[in-house]
């Protein structure tokens, strides 16, 4: 796994887009779109509660921006960074972006672990590789990476 400093930027970035989340009604994920210069062109939060919308996941959130702003060629160069594994909808989404990588920092497993049963997020045991590994594009992805505060965004959040 090749994970730099900047990558780490990038995903605290990600995490606390996920904290606003929190503090705007909604369940604690964000991602970061970051282009082939390093430079973040995109950011978006989870809007499943107030948006009313199981689909309002942070990745598909930034994924319809993404691909209304960027031709596919720009995108598989471009780096999608997540506080939390995307979940095989979003890694989906993700895939018929065409974007090019994937960082992650908490992991699905650690997800489930934290929401348990919750009926707000029963979380689904499918590890986006999997998703991506029956695609026709390689997407390459690096995680879970350890920072503690990709875990603290959902402390007392579930359950
Ligand atoms: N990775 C994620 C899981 C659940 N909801 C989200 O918005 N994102």
């Amino acid at each position: 796994m090749t994970i730099t400093d900047v990558d780490t930027d990038h995903l605290r970035t990600a995490i606390s887009v996920a904290r606003n989340a929190r503090v705007n009604g909604n369940h604690p994920f964000g991602a970061t779109l970051v282009d082939a210069s390093g430079l973040q062109v995109l950011a978006a939060e989870n809007s499943v509660v107030t948006g009313r919308d199981a689909t309002g996941h942070a990745e598909t959130n930034l994924v319809r921006q993404a691909t209304g702003r960027f031709a596919p060629s720009e995108l598989a160069e471009f780096t999608l960074y997540t506080s939390t594994e995307p979940c095989a909808m979003c890694a989906g989404a993700i895939y018929w972006a065409g974007i090019g990588r994937v960082v992650y920092a908490l992991g699905e497993d650690a997800l489930g672990e934290m929401t348990g049963a919750d009926p707000e997020n029963p979380t689904l045991s499918l590890p986006c590789r999997e998703v991506f590994a029956r695609g026709q594009r390689e997407i390459t992805v690096d995680g879970p990476v350890d920072l503690p505060e990709a875990r603290a965004v959902h402390a007392g959040f579930w359950g």
